[in-house]
């Protein structure tokens, strides 16, 4: 699919049921070491990185071109693990377009999508299997894997509205998800100022 006059034509993708993984295009691969600095527990993260640099997540995008009235579809897998207590999760972004909306179905695993505006409301909606989540625009928006599979889910947005990391970058989420005596809970972030 490299030819980009190939996606104003119909077509369709492959992504597995069982692990999100398409075979059309490489994925692209966020190991712990892209994520320096968005972790809580900076100590933790030190320590993880001394004794390699494993997999967090991956996604696939496809190349759609960035024009308004395209849609910007694939898969996002987010493996288990944690780094001190807290669970293994995506950057998280704003919209460059700040008021564009994402659709995300969970197709495996479980856990969170963890949704926060620039005023400061926020929500933990849950994901299993089946559950469809809206990311409504203006809201920032990460995928956090609470369970022992991977976090598997599909996504839609207008192609045009890129990502903004810049500001979660700096500031973090207000909330965090760790585990807390055996459970997952949302808690305030320590490192969060504003
Ligand atoms: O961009 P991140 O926060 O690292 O998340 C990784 C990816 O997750 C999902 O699949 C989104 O729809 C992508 O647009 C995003 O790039
Ligand atoms: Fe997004």
């Amino acid at each position: 699919m490299e030819n980009l006059e190939q996606y104003l034509q119909p077509f369709s993708v492959y992504f597995s049921l069982n692990n999100g993984l398409s075979d059309t295009k490489a994925s692209i691969k966020r190991n712990l070491s892209k994520m320096k600095g968005m972790y809580a527990n900076e100590h933790a993260y030190e320590a993880m990185t001394v004794n390699g640099d494993p997999l967090i997540y991956e996604f696939h995008e496809l190349g759609v071109p960035e024009k308004p009235g395209n849609l910007a579809f694939g898969t996002s897998i987010v493996y288990p693990g944690k780094v001190g207590d807290e669970y293994y999760m995506t950057k998280g972004h704003f919209h460059t377009i700040l008021d564009t909306a994402e659709v995300y179905y969970c197709l495996g695993g479980k856990g969170y999508m963890l949704m926060e505006s620039p005023e400061g409301d926020w929500a933990a909606e849950p994901f299993t299997p089946g559950k469809a989540v809206y990311v409504p625009g203006r809201y920032a928006h990460r995928s956090i894997n609470t369970g022992t599979e991977p976090l598997i889910t599909f996504y839609v947005f207008r192609a045009d509205a890129g990502h903004d990391y810049g500001t979660i970058e700096s500031k973090g989420f207000r909330k965090i998800v760790i585990e807390q005596a055996g459970e997952a809970a949302i808690v305030d972030n320590p490192k969060w100022n504003n």
